[in-house]
This record gives C-alpha cells, sequence and structure tokens, in this order.
C-alpha cells in the first residue's frame, strides 16, 4: 500500500530560506506520528510542505498519491492542516464560518452540524462572530472546520495550545477516532508527555531532516564499534 506521507530528500524553500533542507519521512494509513524537534527546526514547514502550501524543489514529495512537485495544489482539498493562523473571518459567525470554510472543502451541511456538535460550539457560542471569541474558542472552531471537512490527513500544528483541559482532552479523543477510522494524523507539540500518548511513533525534527525517535520500550541502540589499537585507546 501506498504511504499517506513519502517525504524523501525532500528540500522545501521558505522565501529563499531551505527550511526543510532534505526531509525523509514515511507515514502509514492511520498512523499518528508526533513530531518533536526545537524552535525554527522545521515542524511548521514540514506541515505546511505536507499541505501543499510550501513549494518542495527537491527530492521526492509525494502525499495522499499526489507528487507535490508536480502540482501541490491537487492535495489541499484533501488534507486539513490546523495552524497556527487560523483564516477564519471574524465578522461571520462561529456557524458561518465552519459552514463556508466546510462546503469549500466539499463537506455536507449534516458534516457541520455534526463539527460544531463535536467541539461544543452547537449552544450559544455558535451565532457569535469570531471576532469576539477568545484564543481557545477560535482554536474549537478551527477544530470544527478541519472535522467538517472529514479530510484524509490530519495536519496538526500544536493542537493542544490554547484550549483548557477539557478542550485538550477533547482533541485527543478526536485523534484516536480518526486514528481508529483510518484517518491519518501528523502532529507537532512542545507538549511531549500528552502528544507522545497520543501519537503511534515519534520522530525529531533538527535543521530541516526528519530523525526517528526509538520508543521507550526499545531496547537502546548497541554500542558502536570501537576499533582499538593493540595496547589500548589513547588517554589525553
Ligand atoms: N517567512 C519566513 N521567511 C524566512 N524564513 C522563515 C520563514 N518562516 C520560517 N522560516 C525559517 O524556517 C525555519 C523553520 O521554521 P518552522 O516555523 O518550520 O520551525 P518550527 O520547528 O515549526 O518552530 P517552532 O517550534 O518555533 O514553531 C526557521 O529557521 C525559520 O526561521
Amino acid at each position: 500500500m501506498e504511504p499517506v506521507v513519502d517525504l524523501r530528500g525532500a528540500v522545501a524553500l521558505v522565501g529563499r530560506f531551505p527550511a526543510l533542507a532534505g526531509a525523509d519521512l514515511e507515514v502509514g494509513p492511520g498512523e499518528v506520528v508526533l513530531l518533536q524537534g526545537p524552535n525554527g527546526a522545521g515542524k511548521t514547514t514540514l506541515l505546511r510542505c505536507c499541505a501543499g502550501l510550501v513549494p518542495v524543489v527537491d527530492g521526492v514529495a509525494r502525499v495522499l498519491g499526489c507528487d507535490l512537485r508536480a502540482d501541490r495544489r491537487q492535495v489541499r482539498r484533501r488534507v486539513g492542516l490546523l495552524a497556527h493562523a487560523t483564516g477564519l473571518y471574524d465578522e461571520l459567525t462561529v456557524e458561518a464560518n465552519v459552514a463556508f470554510w466546510g462546503r469549500a472543502g466539499g463537506c455536507r451541511p449534516e458534516d457541520v452540524e455534526a463539527a460544531l456538535a463535536r467541539m461544543g460550539l452547537d449552544g450559544r457560542l455558535r451565532s457569535v462572530d469570531v471576532g469576539r471569541l477568545s484564543a481557545g474558542q477560535r482554536r474549537r472552531t478551527s477544530l470544527a472546520v478541519l472535522l467538517a471537512r472529514r479530510p484524509e490527513l490530519w495536519l496538526l500544528d500544536e493542537p493542544h495550545a490554547g484550549l483548557d483541559q477539557a478542550g485538550r482532552d477533547l482533541v485527543d479523543g478526536l485523534i484516536g477516532d480518526a486514528s481508529a477510522a483510518g484517518v491519518t494524523v501528523l502532529l507537532s507539540s512542545h507538549e511531549l508527555d500528552r502528544a507522545a500518548a497520543v501519537a503511534h511513533r515519534q520522530v525529531e525534527v533538527v535543521g530541516g531532516h526528519v530523525r526517528p525517535v526509538p520508543s521507550a520500550d526499545e531496547p537502546p541502540a548497541a554500542p558502536a564499534e570501537v576499533d582499538v589499537e593493540p595496547g589500548g585507546p589513547d588517554v589525553a
């Protein structure tokens, strides 16, 4: 089966800066993969790259079977990106935003209703303009948009940020349900304990490269073999 995300030596530019500098990552259907790594490492760029928003100039970059180097626009309808910038319209209500962005992604009216209910936005908040929402309520609205669009690949940039305890638990539940339904999830987070609990595996992004992170129950790597000259190693 073809991987959902298939990056091999992918180089992606942000402006003229190669924020992905030869990234390798393969993710299969239904997998939940956590991207960890320091500030500026390239996590957001990797997620945006998979959403078809960043030009890939070298290597292999295929997402959901689409060749991002040939045409990165075709993948956009099939993925859901939860980003720092919400893209929501301040002057529209929560419900109107979810309906607008949901329809742009081809969703049905019942998907909008189900998404609002799942995110706890089906009461008073549905009629409130997004410009009047708190940061956490906006985050919930963005998540409702993502749910309504029912994407095949979820790309979540710091999905727990700005949410209260109930909201964080809700996000974890959404990720678990999505994965159980065969949806693939890539998420970045600095809240490693919480995010690791919902992920099947973790990778580390450093300097625009991706490295595996061994799982806690994997045996530690064998020590590297060292060639020792007869007479023993030099001691400084
Ligand atoms: N608009 C831009 N122009 C130039 N360089 C940029 C731009 N946006 C990001 N970069 C650079 O690309 C690199 C990767 O940034 P990215 O936002 O992907 O990192 P990150 O791992 O998501 O960081 P954080 O944990 O702080 O969110 C950084 O070195 C950053 O300075």
